[in-house]
C-alpha cells in the first residue's frame, strides 16, 4: 500500500504472530531482492478497549518508530475493507497513542495525530532550555542552519527553504540527523511556504532517507509554522508524492491529518 507515495509493507498480524526481525524489516524493505518500501506496518490486536486495532512502525532500515501518518491511514484502509470497521470512525492504537481515525471516502483518512510537543526533552533534542520557534547549530561542511523541533510521537525537525527544488535534503537530512542534537536521530522536513494556506514539504526519514511523504512530518511542519505565525492553523501540504491537509485547531488540540490510501498489491512472503 502507499499512502501519497509513501509506500508499505503491512503485516496483519492480528492472529498473534509475533512482530517482525530488523533483518526481516531490512530483506522486505530492499527494493531488489525483496517487495520494497519505505516501512513496514504490523496490524496487531488493540492495545485499549475500544480500539478497533492496534499497528507498529518498522523503517526500511529495520529501525522501530513509534508514529507513521501515511500508515496510519493505510491500517485504516486495510481494516475497511477487511470488513473489520463497521462505522465511519473507529480508534487505532500506535506506540505513540490512540487516535480517532475518520473514514472520508474513496480511499480517503482523517487521523487525529496527537498534540504536538516541543519541549527539547519531549522532541528528544539535545538542547538546555524550555521549547523555542527554532534553534541555530553548525554543521561540520554545511555551516550555520536553523530548525525547529517537535515530536508528533516521533521526533521531526523542520528547515524553512525558499525554493523546495534546491533543497540540501540529501545533504542536510543525514548531517542533522548525525549531529548528535537528536538523541534518536529525527525526521528532518524542508518547507516552502507559498501562502499562509499552503506549503511545499520534502522530508529525510529517519530510517528510510528521503520519501515521497511524510504524514508526521507534515503535521510536524505545520505545527512549527504555526508556532512561527508563517502559516494559518489549517494547511495544504504538498509533497512530492501527494497532498495532505493538516489542520491544528489551537496549540492543546490534536493536529488531524487528512489524506489518500491506495492499494498496490498483496501475497504471501514466503521469506
Ligand atoms: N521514519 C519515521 C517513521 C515513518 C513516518 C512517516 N512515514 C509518516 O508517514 O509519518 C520515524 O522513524 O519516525
Amino acid at each position: 500500500m502507499h499512502g501519497a507515495g509513501n509506500d508499505f509493507v503491512l503485516l496483519d498480524l492480528r492472529d498473534g504472530t509475533p512482530p517482525p526481525s530488523p533483518e526481516l524489516c531490512r530483506a522486505l524493505a530492499d527494493r531488489h531482492a525483496g517487495v520494497g518500501c519505505d516501512q513496514i506496518l504490523t496490524i496487531e490486536s488493540a492495545r485499549t478497549p475500544g480500539a478497533l486495532a492496534a499497528y507498529g512502525i518498522w523503517n526500511a532500515d529495520g529501525s522501530p518508530s513509534s508514529q507513521c501518518g501515511n500508515g496510519a491511514r493505510c491500517v485504516a484502509a486495510w481494516l475497511v475493507r477487511d470488513g473489520a470497521a463497521g462505522e465511519a470512525r473507529f480508534a487505532l492504537d500506535s506506540p505513540a497513542g490512540t487516535h480517532a481515525v475518520d473514514v472520508l471516502g474513496e480511499g480517503r483518512f482523517r487521523v487525529a495525530m496527537g498534540v504536538p510537543r516541543f519541549a527539547p526533552g519531549q522532541v528528544p533534542l539535545a538542547v538546555d532550555g524550555p521549547a523555542a520557534d527554532d534553534y541555530e547549530a553548525t554543521l561540520a561542511g554545511i555551516g550555520r542552519v536553523r530548525f525547529g523541533a517537535v515530536s508528533m510521537g516521533n521526533p521531526h525537525a523542520v528547515l524553512e527553504v525558499d525554493d523546495i527544488e534546491a533543497a540540501p535534503v540529501a545533504t542536510l537530512g543525514p548531517a542533522l540527523q548525525d549531529s548528535g542534537l537528536f538523541p534518536q536521530s529525527a525526521n528532518i522536513g524542508f518547507a516552502q511556504v507559498i501562502d499562509r494556506g499552503r506549503i511545499r514539504l520534502r522530508v529525510y526519514e529517519r530510517g528510510a532517507g528521503e520519501t515521497l511523504a511524510c504524514g508526521s512530518g507534515a503535521c510536524a511542519a505545520v505545527a512549527v509554522l504555526v508556532r512561527r505565525g508563517r502559516v494559518e492553523r489549517e494547511v495544504a501540504v504538498s509533497l512530492p508524492g501527494g497532498e495532505l491537509h493538516i489542520a491544528w485547531p489551537d496549540d492543546a488540540a490534536q493536529v488531524a491529518m487528512a489524506g489518500p490510501t491506495a492499494f498496490v498489491f498483496e501475497g504471501e512472503w514466503t521469506g
